[in-house]
C-alpha cells in the first residue's frame, strides 16, 4: 500500500472530455490543464466537429485558450456523421491529428442531431477504422422513445453494438461513460479491442441524488445516473485496476441558464475537483494503489500512447479541499459538481511539474 497521507502517480489523462468553444472554453480549459496531461476532446460542437480541417482548426482554439506555460495536449476526435469520408479520417489519424471518432445515435445526447441514424451509411468509415485501428468512442444509449431511459445503455449494447462489434472484426471500441452493471460486465468480456470509460460523477451518484427531495438539475447528465447497484458494479470496475476501465471525466458544462431551467441540458462539471474527488473514492474503497492505473495507465495503454513521464502527487489532509460552487464564463456561471461528501484529497502545489 503507497503512504496513506502522499500519493505520488505519473500525471493522469482524461479520456472524454468536453470543452466546448469560444467563452466556455477560454473558462474550463484551465481547469483541465491543470491536472490533466492529455484528453480526448469530444466533437459535439454546433456545427460539429466533423472533418480533420475542423479538428485541426478546433485543436488550435483550444490551445488558444490555454494558460501560459501549460502542459496539455487536446487530442482530438471527430463526429461521425453520415457523410464522413474514410479518406478524410485516416488522414487525419496518420497525421497523429485525430486519436478517436464519436460515435452518437441522432438524438441520443447533447448536440447529436448530426449523428447517425442509418448505420450502413457509415459502414465505409469503420471498415477503414478497423483497418488502422482507430478507436470508436460510443455513446451508447438507443434513441428508441418506446425504451425506458433507465433501460437504454443496455439495450443498446444487445441491439446495437454487440451487432456492430460482430460485423466489424477488429474495429476497437471505447464503451463511454458506462452507467450500469451491464456495460461493466459487456466490457470486461471484449477482449483486447474493447475498453470502457467511467466519469467520476457515476462512482458518486445514483439516480436518488437527482430525484429525492427535490430535483437537482445540476445531477442530470446522459447516460441518467441510475440505481445503486449500478453505482457500486461501477466503483467496482473502477477500483478493480482491469486494463478496459479508465477514466473519462466527461466533465460537460453548461451555463446554470440552462440546467436550472423547465428543459434543463444533461451534463454535470467535473472538471476542477474530478481527481480529489477520485482519490476520496479509491480511498473509501482502500484502493488506492489502482487509482494510478485507472487515471494514468490504462488510458494511454488502450489509446497505444506512452504514459506521461510527469508526476503528480495527491496529499490527504484532515482539512476537506474546497472548490468554488461555480466559476464564471464569459456572461454566464457554471456550477462545479459537488460530490455531497467531504474530499480529503488535494493536489500538492508543486505536484504537476515534470522537473520536481
Ligand atoms: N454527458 C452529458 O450529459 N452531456 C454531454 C454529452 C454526452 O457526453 O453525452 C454534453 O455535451 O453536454
Ligand atoms: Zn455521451
Ligand atoms: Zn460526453
Amino acid at each position: 500500500m503507497p503512504d496513506p497521507l502522499r500519493l505520488t502517480i505519473r500525471r493522469p489523462d482524461d479520456w472524454h472530455l468536453h470543452l466546448r468553444d469560444g467563452a466556455m472554453l477560454r473558462a474550463v480549459a484551465p481547469h483541465s490543464a491543470a491536472h490533466f496531461a492529455r484528453a480526448i476532446v469530444m466533437p459535439n460542437l454546433v456545427p460539429p466537429v466533423a472533418t480533420g480541417a475542423q479538428a485541426a482548426a478546433y485543436r488550435a482554439r483550444i490551445l488558444d485558450a490555454l494558460p501560459e506555460g501549460a502542459r496539455f495536449a487536446p487530442l482530438m476526435t471527430l463526429y461521425l456523421t453520415e457523410e464522413t469520408d474514410p479518406d478524410d479520417v485516416a488522414a487525419a489519424a496518420a497525421s497523429g491529428l485525430v486519436h478517436a471518432v464519436k460515435l452518437y445515435p441522432a438524438g441520443a445526447t447533447t448536440n447529436s442531431a448530426s449523428g447517425v441514424r442509418d448505420f450502413d451509411k457509415v459502414r465505409p468509415t469503420l471498415e477503414r477504422m478497423a483497418q488502422i485501428g482507430l478507436p470508436l468512442c460510443v455513446h451508447g444509449e438507443v434513441t428508441d422513445p418506446d425504451i425506458d431511459i433507465f433501460d437504454r445503455e443496455a439495450v443498446f449494447i444487445d441491439r446495437v453494438l454487440d451487432p456492430l462489434r460482430r460485423a466489424t472484426p477488429g474495429l476497437r471500441v471505447v464503451m463511454e461513460h458506462v452507467t450500469t452493471r451491464e456495460g461493466v460486465a459487456y466490457a470486461r468480456q471484449g477482449g483486447p479491442d474493447l475498453a470502457a470509460t467511467i466519469t467520476v460523477h457515476h462512482l458518486v451518484i445514483n439516480r436518488n441524488h437527482i430525484l429525492a427531495g427535490g430535483i437537482r438539475p445540476h445531477y442530470y447528465c446522459l447516460p441518467v445516473a441510475k440505481r445503486e447497484t449500478h453505482r457500486l458494479a461501477l466503483r467496482e470496475a473502477a477500483t478493480s485496476g482491469e486494463r478496459m476501465f479508465f477514466l473519462g471525466t466527461d466533465s460537460a458544462p453548461h451555463p446554470d441558464s440552462a440546467k436550472e431551467s423547465a428543459c434543463g441540458c444533461a451534463g454535470c462539471f467535473t472538471a476542477p475537483n474530478a481527481l480529489q474527488i477520485l482519490a476520496q473514492v479509491f480511498e473509501d474503497e482502500g484502493a488506492l494503489d489502482r487509482l494510478e492505473a485507472f487515471v494514468s495507465l490504462n488510458g494511454p495503454a488502450f489509446y497505444r500512447l506512452a504514459p506521461n513521464d510527469g508526476r503528480i502527487t495527491l496529499e490527504r489532509r484532515d482539512e476537506p479541499a474546497r472548490f468554488p460552487a461555480r466559476i464564471r464564463a464569459g456572461d454566464e456561471e457554471v456550477t462545479v459538481f459537488d460530490p455531497g461528501f467531504p474530499v480529503h484529497w488535494h493536489v500538492a502545489a508543486q505536484a504537476d511539474d515534470e522537473r520536481t
